[in-house]
């Protein structure tokens, strides 16, 4: 570790470096690391059917660690870290939800949140303003996915919002790229503002909540069409209390029904963001350095989408579907999420199960082991994809591809039961953003224009000691560090010049 403080950026994602080492040391695709005391004893999954077996099959919970760290958004009921019975049952509760039929009937209110965001960057155009693309990109995959799970808006891109700025304040203390100097982690004030954080965020969500049950109860649910989850959360509460939706208005939501809601629901908000935001932040950046794939992209919006950019939103809005049409569209994104996943699973080994070394052919046990089934680590490996490994080829996920594609080695989303309840709707939303803006705007990174920035005020301006030394990783200035989610390093400076048309 001592190596990679030297010769790697001080803050990159401690994600990357099972990466490091395996290709130091050219590691098995399965191998124990002691890093005692910072961590758990780590068994790193690097081989797709391995990682495959423990997602769908070993009914290994997740590590208690990720517990910790999500509880601050999402407080101790949330459907990353429950188990058992009480996550079936939410799962279940919020998966029309997330269903194809129902996303459709969302694109309209998307687009009209992607249209303010491109109105931003025509703004930031117009000045020529040097900003934080991951600040903007996260207001806008904030106020989309309240849109969608509560039907609410945020309208944090033009105003400051007070569940935002708390959301974003709760982040800023999380435990993050800095964490390995201990006066970082054991702040005496972190617990004191989790604490005053997830009272005020609880609220906010809790009054959302509350005037939904008001209202809603004197209405007949059966007659909703809409599947969106906070309906869903409520008609299952009506259900479970014999409640007919249409009978006597005195019901009293009971508390810990209350409870698991709200931190569902903050937990969804935030996993509904946080991961789109960076994913879109990179979409840009790699596609500007890839004069033809960025060609070949802004083509396909205007075959499908007829060559008025203008136009775009309105044909979107009435014929939703077109979007499954973007099969370039669709392998960029893809693409960037080989390169950049913004998260993995962790998982608690456990008594009997064993993984065979493909190696050797010995048994490994993982009882005790923390489990970590490495998504960055199977998708930057030239054992799985080839030579150009760390290259942008968004051809690879071509549907005349297809069989070229390692089977279980790409998994930003994870795979089995747990996998992401909101891939659809991430992917659907990535694709909107860069069918309405791509061909109206160059947008760049500018880190050579970094100290420009130092004193915006954004939680990213605070930490200087991650400017100095070595600032890229497989020569990519913007590495990933983090911060809740992988992020790009310093919210990725960026500039946005319109485009002729
Ligand atoms: C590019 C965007 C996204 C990526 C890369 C991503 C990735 C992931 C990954 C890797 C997991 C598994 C976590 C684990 O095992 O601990 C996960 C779970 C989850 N994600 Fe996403 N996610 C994205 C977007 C979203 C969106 C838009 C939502 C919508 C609210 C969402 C909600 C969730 C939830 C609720 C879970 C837990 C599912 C369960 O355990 O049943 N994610 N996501």
């Amino acid at each position: 570790m001592g190596k990679y403080r030297q010769t790697k950026p001080v803050r990159v994602h401690p994600h990357l470096f099972p990466n490091f080492l395996t290709e130091d040391y050219d590691l098995p695709p399965v191998y124990y690391v002691d890093l005692y005391p910072l961590s758990s004893p780590l068994l790193v999954i690097h081989d797709p059917e391995i990682a495959q077996d423990i997602a769908a099959n070993s009914g290994m919970k997740k590590h208690p660690t990720l517990k910790d760290y999500i509880k601050p958004l999402g407080g101790e009921n949330n459907m990353i870290t429950m188990e058992g019975a009480a996550w079936k049952k939410w799962r279940s509760i919020f998966n029309p939800g997330f269903s194809s039929s129902y996303l459709m009937t969302q694109v309209p209110a998307i687009v009209d949140c992607v249209l303010d965001f491109a109105s931003i960057l025509d703004e930031y155009a117009e000045k020529n303003k040097l900003f934080r693309l991951e600040e903007a990109l996260t207001r806008l995959t904030i106020d989309i996915i309240g849109k969608v799970i509560i039907d609410h808006d945020f309208k944090s891109q033009r105003s400051r919002n007070a569940f935002v700025e708390l959301i974003r304040a709760q982040i800023a203390w999380l435990p993050n790229s800095q964490s390995l100097n201990p006066f970082h982690i054991w702040n005496p004030l972190r617990p004191i503002m989790y604490w005053l954080n997830t009272r005020r965020l609880d609220a906010y969500i809790g009054k959302i909540l509350d005037d939904r049950f008001s209202t809603h109860s004197a209405t007949d649910s059966k007659s909703r069409k809409q599947k969106i989850s906070i309906d869903l959360a409520l008609e299952t509460y009506f259900k479970e209390n014999n409640h007919n939706a249409t009978g006597p208005d005195n019901l009293v939501m009971d508390a810990e029904f209350r409870q698991y809601a709200i931190d569902n629901f903050k937990l969804l908000i935030f996993a509904g963001h946080d991961t789109t935001s960076s994913t879109v932040c990179y979409a840009y950046h790699l596609l500007s350095k890839s004069p033809s794939a960025l060609a070949a992209i802004r083509a396909e919006h205007d075959a499908v989408f007829g060559t008025n950019p203008l136009a775009a939103a309105e044909i979107l809005k009435n014929s939703p579907h077109l979007i499954n049409k973007l099969e370039y569209t669709l392998a960029v994104v893809r693409e960037v999420l080989r390169l950049f996943p913004p998260a993995s699973t962790v998982r608690i080994g456990r008594e009997g199960y064993f993984v065979k070394d493909p190696v050797t052919g010995k048994m490994l046990p993982t009882e005790g082991f923390l489990i970590w089934v490495h998504a960055i680590g199977m998708h930057r490996s030239p054992r799985l994809w080839g030579p150009d490994v760390h290259s942008f080829v968004p051809e690879r996920f071509l549907p005349e591809n297809s069989s070229k594609v390692p089977p279980n080695a790409w998994r930003p989303f994870e795979k089995g039961p747990r996998n992401c309840i909101g891939q659809e709707l991430a992917l659907l939303e990535v694709k909107i953003i860069l069918v309405l803006t791509l061909r109206m705007f160059d947008v760049r990174a500018a880190y050579g224009e970094l100290d420009k920035l130092s004193g915006d005020g954004s939680l990213w301006a605070k930490d200087k000691a991650g400017r100095k030394g070595v600032q890229e990783t497989w020569g990519e200035e913007a590495y990933q560090v983090l911060l809740a989610s992988a992020k790009p390093r310093e919210g990725m400076p960026a500039r946005a010049r319109r485009r002729e048309f």
